[in-house]
């Protein structure tokens, strides 16, 4: 990573479940390299009247939690890490810039900062604005803005932040996070898609029947309940990651792998999505009480902080048309919850089928639209996690057999655990591309706008969520959008 400028990266929010856990870590292993280690200092911020040391002393707990070196670890944190306290209004951005330039002139820094909001949403307003009034939007190097998620709560909310994030910083300052675009497998389709010309002649409706987009959690929402019952699985799940994975399938190919034209082709893709009706083509849900993998789980409903009589979805499927050249006609469907029966990100092709069937029972040729006659179709299942790899399912002639000739499925699979070992952690890419400048795996202004306006009925609408046992796929209604889904769980490095 030659290109590392030196550099301040400033944590707002250092005191936090998302520092502590990802940020922190993240930003350790990057450290890992000399060349980094010398480039980056790292500056904590809260509320919390922390010292450098204390601070330091919880990286360094966060860290062995981890199970990382204890002499490596204490050494990175004593060289690396400060704090500063924002006072117990966490409003002192007076006192952080003179820290900040403190430090500056202290380690002989050229003044290129990295300001990371890992702060409540409520707070992102008031954090922008104090920066900018104490001039920390500018500086003798460059300034850059990174942005947790959720960024908004609905399309006027995005639109305002928007607005309040431009009236201090220019878009090009601004790194909006979603953090499935840090997943090496997520970049992977980019890869797929454009690194490899058989599969784009066959990418669109003249090949593929439907695309199935699944990305189910086993866990439920933990300790994050006060959160999750203002959010629930749309504004959580849906318009941000589900709808990364819908663009990244169904973007047209960029005029080359700059930020701008991947962004440009993205929001492209996004602006031919049609709203989805709430009535018919989406179907809402929320947990029940189950057991998964042999143990008992709680109903939503009973989890910490959740009201008895909530309503509040913790699944949802949709059915999304893409009206462009490519896509129209191709539904993609959508589906996303927690307390489902796996964890499993993937996405499904399913392709059409041959115009005529030769292989029936009755040995006469037959065509898919008359009745009883059986037609399999191709199959591409690209899984981002966990197992991460691809299946391509065709048929082949089962052996033996008595003159008749009986198909089979089978696939091609490659795995990338087996291929290129442990997959790294994305917010180690993200962070790595904050510094070095990149914003391809950030989100435009544009962009969230486009997925907030998508979603728009969806949020507006009162539609019924229905009850789903835990360790189940989701509510049985969800059968009236899509009766089969093809994603299945691979199982394991080297799934068959
Ligand atoms: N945790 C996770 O896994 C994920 C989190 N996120 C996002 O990351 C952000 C942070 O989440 P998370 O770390 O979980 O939240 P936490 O509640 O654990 O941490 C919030 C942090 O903000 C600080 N803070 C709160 N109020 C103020 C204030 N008024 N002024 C200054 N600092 C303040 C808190 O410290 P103190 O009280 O000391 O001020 C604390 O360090 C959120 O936007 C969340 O949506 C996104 C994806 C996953
Ligand atoms: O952003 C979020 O993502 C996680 C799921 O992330 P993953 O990397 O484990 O797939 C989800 O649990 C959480 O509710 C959501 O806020």
């Amino acid at each position: 990573m030659s290109d590392i400028q030196t550099h301040l990266f400033v944590i707002f929010g250092a005191s936090g479940d998302l520092a502590r856990r990802k940020l922190l870590p993240a930003l350790y292993r990057l450290m890992q390299s000399e060349e980094v280690a010398r480039r980056c200092y790292v500056l904590g911020t809260a509320r919390t009247d922390w010292t450098d040391e204390q601070f330091r002393e919880n990286a360094r707990e966060a860290l062995r939690d981890k199970g990382y070196a204890e002499q490596e670890v204490s050494e990175w944190c004593t060289r690396n890490l400060y704090y500063q306290c924002l006072g117990e209004e966490g409003n002192d951005y007076e006192g952080l810039r003179r820290r900040i330039e403190q430090l500056e002139r202290h380690r002989d820094l050229p003044g290129n900062r990295a300001f990371y909001l890992s702060l409540p949403p409520s707070i992102y307003r008031s954090a922008i604005e104090e920066l900018g009034e104490v001039g920390l939007n500018a500086s003798p190097g460059w300034t850059r803005l990174v942005v947790e998620k959720p960024f908004g709560y609905d399309l006027e909310s995005a639109r305002a932040l928007n607005d309040h994030v431009h009236q201090y910083f220019s878009e090009d300052q601004v790194y909006r996070i979603d953090h499935y675009l840090g997943k090496e497998t997520v970049q992977n389709l980019l890869a797929f898609r454009f690194g490899n010309a058989i599969f784009e002649s066959i990418w669109s409706r003249n090949h593929i029947e439907r695309v199935e987009i699944t990305v189910s959690e086993s866990l439920g929402v933990g300790g994050r309940g006060a959160y999750y019952d203002q959010s629930g699985q749309v504004r959580d799940m849906v318009q941000n990651h589900l709808t990364q994975l819908l663009t990244l399938t169904a973007m047209e190919p960029p005029t080359s792998m700059s930020a701008t034209a991947i962004r440009q082709e993205k929001v492209k893709v996004l602006n031919a999505v049609q709203q989805p009706d709430p009535a018919t083509d989406a179907v809402f849900g929320q947990y029940e009480a189950g057991t998964i993998d042999g143990e008992s789980v709680p109903a939503y409903r009973d989890e910490p902080d959740i009201p008895d009589e909530s309503i509040t979805e913790t699944f949802a499927a949709l059915r999304l048309n893409v009206a462009n050249w490519r896509w129209q006609g191709v539904p993609f469907y959508l589906r996303t919850g927690k307390r489902l029966s796996a964890k499993l990100t993937q996405i499904a092709v399913r392709f059409k089928g041959a115009p005529v069937s030769l292989f029936q029972e009755s040995g006469q040729p037959c065509i898919p639209q008359n009745a009883g006659c059986e037609m399999r179709s191709n199959e591409l299942l690209i899984t981002l996690q966990p197992n991460e790899g691809f299946d391509l399912r065709f048929e082949v002639k089962a052996p033996g057999g008595s003159g008749k000739m009986e198909l089979e499925t089978q696939q091609l699979s490659f795995s990338y655990q087996d291929a290129f070992g442990p997959v790294p952690d994305a917010y180690e890419t993200l962070l790595r591309d904050v510094i070095l400048g990149d914003p391809t795996l950030f989100v435009r202004a544009d962009e969230v706008e486009a997925s907030w306006q998508l979603y728009a009925p969806l949020l507006e609408a009162e539609s019924p969520v229905h009850a789903y046992e835990a360790g189940t796929w989701g509510p049985n209604e969800v059968e009236r959008l899509l009766p089969q889904w093809t994603s299945t769980a691979r199982t394991g490095p080297s799934a068959e």
